[in-house]
């Protein structure tokens, strides 16, 4: 295992909890939420300006529409926002009680349908899900679960990585593109945590050699795991809560992380003051393009 070069930040955002950044090739722009800051924000890396459109409530994971605008999730279900991040209407009520869980991790797979999970905020019970929404309606694919993290497809869409975050794992399913089904769960990576570092796997993003990259929430890197599970590599990010990367840019040769603020102790934030700030780091290998979420899929 090496470890490569740091991250470095493009946009100092102070967001509390910043995830689901998502690159829209289309506008060269870079698309992210603030979770706890209730935001839905849009970078622009050609002048580093960035544009945040406030929410109504927590919104935690988005997909572009095939047709314009998003599928986002959020607190209360899973919703159509125009191009400005304006509701245009509630497609899935979330299931489970709202007063502690919300949506969290999702992403469209290749054949256009949004895959999206909960979070158990208590993290008491394994309340949590991961759910598929399609033209058939939202499904239940996994349950008993603290924190859903970590979807990535492999480049073949034949593969799913899924990670349950408090419980250091992510997991490995067979996938069915034709019809969205899951089958034969394997552990892919279970970290292993010890007192000086309890990094633990959240938001992730999958390459163009199928090699797996994911953001360790506390544990201040990006690591790349090989389709075989083998860590290849860790990148230091310069903040301790690092929470979804995302490849962008024309070639797919930046890697994009989003980063959290709320709730560190104030020792580590003047540690690392561009805690929830926007982050890059240039790769050789592309990441795989975003799908956009297809209505008909
Ligand atoms: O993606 C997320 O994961 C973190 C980590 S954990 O679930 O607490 O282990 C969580 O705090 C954050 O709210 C969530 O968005």
């Amino acid at each position: 295992m090496t470890t490569g070069p740091s991250f470095s930040c493009v946009l100092d955002a102070r967001a509390k909890l910043g995830e689901c950044p998502l690159w829209s090739a289309r506008e060269r722009a870079l698309y992210w939420v603030d979770i706890k800051g209730r935001t839905l924000n849009r970078f622009d890396p050609a002048d580093g300006t960035n544009r945040a459109v406030a929410m109504d409530e927590d919104i935690a994971c988005l997909a572009l529409h095939k047709d314009g605008g998003f599928v986002a999730g959020m607190r209360s279900g899973l919703w159509r926002l125009d191009a400005a991040g304006a509701p245009l209407g509630l497609l899935a009520a979330n299931p489970e009680d709202t007063a502690t869980s919300r949506f969290n991790d999702g992403r469209a797979d290749p054949a256009g349908r949004f895959l999206a999970g909960t979070l158990d905020e208590p993290k008491a019970g394994g309340k949590a899900h991961l759910y598929r929404f399609d033209r058939r309606g939202l499904a239940t694919l996994a349950g008993g679960l603290l924190t859903s993290n970590g979807l990535a497809f492999s480049p073949d869409g034949r593969t799913l990585y899924h990670a349950d975050t408090p419980t250091f794992t992510v997991y490995r399913y067979r996938y069915d593109p034709a019809t969205g089904e899951l089958s034969d769960r394997e552990v892919f990576v279970r970290l292993q945590p010890t007192d000086g570092d309890r990094g633990r796997p959240d938001g992730a993003a999958v390459d163009e050699d199928g090699c797996y990259w994911t953001a360790l929430y506390e544990g201040g890197r990006v690591q790349r795991y090989a389709p075989t599970g083998a860590l290849l590599s860790e990148h230091p990010v310069p903040a301790r809560c690092p929470t979804m990367v995302a490849f962008g840019g024309a070639d797919r040769r930046t890697l994009y992380l989003t980063t959290a603020s709320a709730g560190r102790p104030a020792e580590e934030l003047e540690r690392f003051p561009q805690s929830g700030g926007v982050f890059a780091l240039p790769v050789a290998v592309p990441g795989l393009p975003e799908p956009l979420f297809d209505p008909a899929a």
